[in-house]
């Protein structure tokens, strides 16, 4: 990130050249210049939320809403244009938004196998990104996401907004480093939720007015069927990356972040499918993974079958040090020094901030709080452990230089699949 010409960084000098129009700025809305023009994709579930939280932000002004269900324009424009004073215009295929000058950012609130092809197709198109967690749906395509990001120069934020969040910040970035719980070797993450399995159903036709071939996009060509379609997909190779890699990669990045380590050299990962018999993916996940430049072990528990609640928190994480503690979850966080509780004050969790940092990265052109590479090495923990799973090896080795698995070409097959054309992503981005 080096020019520090906002205009020349939002490429609206392309906009003006292609005599696209610049839309006039509303109502408590940021003159065009200063403003962030943003297409969201994908919006039934998160997708929603984000383009509303954009949509009332004075930075921002959402001008395509991107979706492969026509049935959900209608009340999404409306939505939008009523907090924004303007309506974003539909568009099914997002491709059509790349095209378009005037749009400046994308945000991707996908299922997980649109996240890499979306994010680098947006990049070489000169496009900024927003795009949910986990970054990658896979190991080798998260690499190349932080590519793409770096030979475009374009910010790339990652949906994980606890980074953005002042209470995670103020432990990590001041009470951790300040050696108040010693020297921390151990951080604990868990997961804890209480999710549905899945009764068998037919295949069949997609539901009207659903573009089921770019849902599908770069997975395999094959039937519809509703186990696999909206949020069921999370529990299915082809699209999803199980709970570790949904709502555990929240805490594991938390974790992760907090022991201030990069990618890990080990992962060892006892899984299994306990109660939802339907899924592929886990409902149980117990990992341990190891780091080559710190002694510390990260330690991680994914329970799909009760949203019990550990000292405090359904999902969160426990930093242990040699002379204390930290518990941290979204509502809030603890120390400890030795046994003894200290009073600490926090806020409320709300994404705004998150949503803000990506503007302002774009405004400043710096990187975001939560960058492709840190989302990229977060996502890493929940692939490698599902690739322990996969092969049932419950091990795995990694050279954390070349990002391959080690002595093991089964594992190493996991970490990258096959795009089905034209949805490709190429060895150089
Ligand atoms: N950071 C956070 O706190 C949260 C993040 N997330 C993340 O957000 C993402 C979406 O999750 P969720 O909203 O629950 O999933 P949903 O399945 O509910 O929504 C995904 C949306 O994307 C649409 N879609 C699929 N393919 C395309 C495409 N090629 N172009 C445009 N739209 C497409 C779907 O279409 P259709 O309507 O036909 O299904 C649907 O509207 C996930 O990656 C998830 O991990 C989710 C919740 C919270
Ligand atoms: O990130 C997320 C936050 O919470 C949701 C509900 O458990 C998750 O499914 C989601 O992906």
């Amino acid at each position: 990130m080096t020019s520090p010409n906002r205009r020349a960084f939002l490429g609206r000098s392309a906009a003006a050249a292609a005599g696209w129009t610049v839309l006039a700025p509303r109502s408590g809305k940021a003159a065009p210049a200063d403003r962030v023009n943003v297409a969201v994709m994908g919006i039934r579930g998160r997708g929603g939320g984000l383009a509303q939280g954009f949509a009332g932000l004075p930075g921002a002004l959402v001008t395509h809403v991107v979706d492969v269900d026509s049935n959900l324009f209608g009340n999404a424009v409306e939505a939008i244009g009523r907090i924004q004073d303007h309506e974003p215009e539909a568009v099914t295929d997002f491709r059509r938004v790349l095209d378009n000058p005037d749009v400046d950012a994308l945000v991707v609130a996908t299922p997980d196998h649109w996240h890499a092809p979306a994010t680098v197709f947006a990049c070489q198109a000169g496009k900024h990104v927003y795009v949910e967690k986990p970054a990658s749906h896979t190991l080798w395509e998260g690499r190349k996401m932080v590519e793409a990001a770096r030979k475009y120069d374009r910010v790339v934020q990652v949906g994980t907004q606890s980074r953005s969040t002042p209470h995670y910040r103020r432990v990590i970035e001041e009470v951790l480093p300040s050696g108040r719980i010693g020297t921390v070797l151990q951080a604990r993450a868990w997961n804890s939720q209480k999710r549905p399995d899945l009764s068998p159903q037919a295949d069949g036709p997609a539901p009207e007015g659903v573009d089921y071939d770019l849902w599908l996009g770069p997975a395999p060509e094959r039937p519809f069927n509703p186990n696999r379609f909206h949020y069921a997909w999370h529990w299915m190779w082809d699209y999803g990356t199980g709970d570790a890699g949904n709502d555990g990669v929240h805490d594991l990045d938390i974790a992760r972040w907090g022991l201030g380590v990069g990618m890990p050299t080990s992962v060892a990962c006892t899984a299994s499918r306990m109660v939802n018999t339907t899924w592929e993916t886990p409902d149980s996940v117990f990992a341990s993974f190891t780091f080559a430049d710190s002694p510390a072990v990260l330690v991680f528990e994914q329970r799909d079958w009760s949203p019990y609640v550990e000292a405090g928190y359904e999902n969160g994480v426990i930093f242990f040090g040699t002379e204390g503690r930290v518990e941290i979850g979204r509502s809030g966080w603890r120390l400890f020094e030795g046994n003894e509780p200290v009073p600490v004050e926090s806020e409320p969790f709300a994404d705004r901030h998150h949503f803000e940092d990506f503007l302002d990265a774009i405004a400043s052109a710096r990187l975001p709080n939560a960058d492709i590479e840190q989302g990229h090495r977060s996502a890493a923990l929940p692939h490698l452990a599902n690739i322990a799973f996969r092969t049932g090896r419950g091990c795995v080795t990694i050279d954390p230089e070349t990002e391959e698995v080690v002595g093991d070409t089964e594992a190493q097959a996991l970490t990258r699949r096959e795009y089905r054309v034209p949805f490709v992503i190429p060895d150089r981005v």
